[in-house]
């Protein structure tokens, strides 16, 4: 088989290609150039010059092709724009599901077509599964590293083409060990962080440049709208937050906790952590990986990156909007992802609203 794989330069892809190219497969390798040159993005960070130079040395050392393709405006428009933007509506903004939506699986995934390949590879921590119904999205067998929830927008036709060699592997120790074995040069290098572009820090600058109306000052109120006091900014929130909330953190013995963040007045509303949390929100920008169901679906879903699975019920509203009920109170943040399962088995996801 003619294979892609999407090198970062880090160790994943690595080990991905090689195993690859050792199973017999006739493989080549391709980077996408995101680091950008107008400077809201901290310097050496993910995929610019060094990435670049390792993904290069390991196709060098494998004698596999590879290609470098420019994706710095697509990233910015895609990707950080729009998270800088989602911050403005009062959102906690998810750029790696954008990521690996528009940036990897489009445009890289077309360009592995027009190169011949029959598949593309990437080294992502998630299991393809062929079922009858076609192939499966899945958790992989090392949950420390799942990314399940961050692939859930991957549409069916993406995933025939996709390939995750990663998802058997029972840990990175052996990751590191089969780089090893391979004598590839980045057996021990570090892993990315989180999202690659920005630090904690960093991404107020982002906002700052991009977005400033995020980092006006507004109110702080309780649930009857008095005002409590004044915050720097709502990009600065998140539905949920307990911490910077200042002399409000504890209001009449009771913990305090964001309880929604209004964009159109700049207002942060909080009340009492034990009372807060809710059991209906919505979703937005679906995507199934099963038939839509017609009937309420009981599943678990995850609604943030690392927590875990809880029980709800999903229901197609007769306006096509879809709700999701929690069997228990939990604290969904809009713009974070809402990802079904079935056991291993990813279903499907959107991106979470209130109303
Ligand atoms: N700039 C890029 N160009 C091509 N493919 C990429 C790029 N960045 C990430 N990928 C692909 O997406 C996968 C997951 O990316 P992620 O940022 O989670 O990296 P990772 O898990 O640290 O993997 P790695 O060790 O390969 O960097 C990578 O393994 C790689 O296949």
């Amino acid at each position: 088989m003619r294979i892609m794989v999407a090198m970062s330069g880090g160790v994943d892809s690595s080990v991905t290609a090689a195993l690859l190219k050792e199973q017999g497969h006739d493989v080549f390798g391709a980077t996408l150039q995101l680091y950008d040159a107008r400077g809201v993005v901290k310097k050496g960070s993910c995929c610019a010059g060094q990435d670049i130079r390792d993904a290069r040395r390991v196709s060098d050392q494998l004698g596999i092709p590879h290609y470098v393709i420019d994706a710095e405006d697509r990233f910015h428009q895609t990707v950080i724009d729009r998270f800088a933007q989602s911050y403005t509506r009062g959102e906690t903004p998810v750029p790696c599901i954008e990521c690996n939506q528009g940036v990897k699986f489009t445009d890289l995934l077309n360009m592995a077509r027009e190169l011949g390949a029959d598949a593309m590879a990437t080294g992502h921590y998630v299991r393809r599964i062929e079922g009858i119904n076609g192939a499966e999205l899945h958790r992989p067998v090392d949950m420390s590293r799942d990314q399940s929830w961050f692939l859930f927008a991957t549409t069916s036709e993406q995933l025939e083409f996709l390939r995750f060699p990663l998802g058997e592997m029972p840990n990175k120790d052996v990751v590191r060990q089969e780089a090893e074995r391979f004598g590839l040069t980045v057996a021990q290098k570090s892993d990315s962080q989180d999202i690659c572009f920005v630090t904690d820090k960093s991404y107020v600058q982002i906002v700052e440049k991009l977005s400033p109306e995020g980092l006006e000052q507004g109110d702080i109120v309780d649930e009857t709208g008095a005002v409590l006091g004044q915050h720097e900014g709502i990009a600065h929130y998140t539905v949920g937050q307990t911490k910077r909330l200042g002399n409000l953190a504890m209001r009449q013995g009771d913990k305090q906790m964001v309880l929604r963040i209004d964009s159109q007045t700049r207002r942060i509303v909080i009340g009492p952590k034990q009372d807060a949390g809710r059991k209906l929100f919505y979703l937005r920008d679906l995507n199934w990986l099963i038939p839509i169901p017609e009937q309420d679906m009981r599943c678990n879903v995850q609604i943030r990156a690392r927590e875990q699975e809880r029980s709800a019920t999903i229901r197609i509203l007769p306006d096509q909007r879809v709700q999701v009920e929690l069997e228990e109170t939990g604290n969904p943040a809009p713009g974070q992802a809402c990802v079904f399962y079935q056991g291993s088995r990813v279903l499907g996801g959107g991106f979470i609203t209130l109303s």
